[in-house]
């Protein structure tokens, strides 16, 4: 299931549960003859089901329906008013659907933001109006419900983030994985078609990475990948990004970076890598290709085809290479 659609079945969800439980409040006090209560339980009842009619309605842009704040600001405002206006605290456990619809509706700080705007005055009222006991006692129980829900909301919010992180990291290098690469190309393209800035990209190996595994096997190999991770982390600048494409392959994708840049850059990278004593195999080189987005290049699968062609041309050329393509060696 989407996230939009994820959020439309929760928002409507909530919104009427929400209506449900107010039009219940409504019809108990229209019983027992409380007129001005069950003209504003039938008001917040319309407006819970008004936000039922906007996520449906919405309900392809819920990631950012901006009317949703709209609705529970004049929900929360609504009853706090009416609380002062009618001076009436009995109603005070009316304030709990809507503390639980800001949190499941709104954005986490936002909701927060309401709900304490909601809270600090009906308390103060609670305060004058009742004795301290009770007060202490209702307004500790709103407290309670908005800790535990915002709690959950922010574990909920944190275990989504670390699933998504997941999905696009390389559990060993902790560089990009080549699933999250067309999906930021394109996106990189895009932006550059849109603002005219040179975008490059770097394909790179490890030279001899075969013979090196027969000598050091996979647990040597893979020391020397997350070493070299690393050591091109500290190279690249904010901005770029880096992704491990197998066991022994990197992409980079450079925005704002010309031809003159991309060839300075793989060039400081051929040599830094060159110079190093690495931990496990002492030495190591690699090969590069490189190269910049033409206007013709609309599509990720270009790029990448051009680069790799670049990168098995620097490894013809007798490896510890960069080749910018198309034919032009930056050094042998
Ligand atoms: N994307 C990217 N480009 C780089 C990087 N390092 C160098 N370049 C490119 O190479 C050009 C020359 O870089 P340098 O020789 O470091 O000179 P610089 O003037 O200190 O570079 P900047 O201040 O980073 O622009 C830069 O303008 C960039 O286009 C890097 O880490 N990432």
């Amino acid at each position: 299931m989407t996230e939009t659609r994820l959020r439309t079945w929760t928002h409507s969800i909530g919104y009427g549960t929400a209506t449900l439980f107010i039009f219940t409040l409504a019809l108990q006090n229209l019983r027992y003859g409380f007129y001005e209560l069950f003209y504003l339980a039938a008001g917040m009842a319309a407006l819970t089901l008004g936000g039922l009619a906007y996520t449906l309605l919405s309900r392809r842009r819920q990631l950012s329906a901006p009317g949703h704040l709209i609705i529970l600001a004049t929900l929360n405002s609504g009853l706090l008013a009416a609380m002062f206006v009618i001076g009436s605290t009995s109603i005070t456990h009316w304030a709990m659907p809507l503390l639980l619809l800001n949190l499941l509706i709104l954005p986490l700080r936002h909701a927060l933001m309401l709900s304490l705007l909601l809270l600090i005055p009906m308390s103060i009222l609670l305060l004058v109006k009742q004795p301290a006991a009770d007060a202490i006692t209702a307004v500790s129980g709103l407290l309670i419900v908005l800790t535990v829900a915002a709690l959950y909301i922010w574990q909920y919010d944190h275990m989504a983030q670390s699933a998504e992180d997941l999905a696009i990291t390389d559990p060993v290098t902790g560089a990009h994985n080549a699933r999250f690469l067309d999906e930021t190309l394109q996106k990189e393209i895009s932006r550059a078609i849109a603002t005219g800035h040179n975008l490059s990209v770097i394909n790179l190996t490890i030279d001899h990475a075969d013979e090196a595994t027969q000598l050091y096997g996979e647990p040597g190999m893979q020391a020397l990948f997350c070493n070299m991770t690393q050591h091109l982390f500290g190279v690249i600048r904010a901005g770029d990004t880096l992704y491990t494409l197998n066991d022994s392959e990197f992409f980079l994708i450079l925005p704002f970076t010309p031809e003159e840049g991309v060839r300075v850059i793989a060039e400081r990278i051929r040599r830094t890598i060159s110079e190093n004593e690495w931990p496990v195999t002492g030495k190591a080189t690699v090969s590069l290709g490189c190269t910049t987005r033409g206007s013709s290049d609309t599509r990720t699968d270009t790029l990448r085809k051009r680069a790799h062609q670049a990168m098995l041309e620097a490894r013809k050329r007798g490896a510890d290479t960069a080749w910018f393509s198309p034919g032009e060696t930056l050094r042998t």
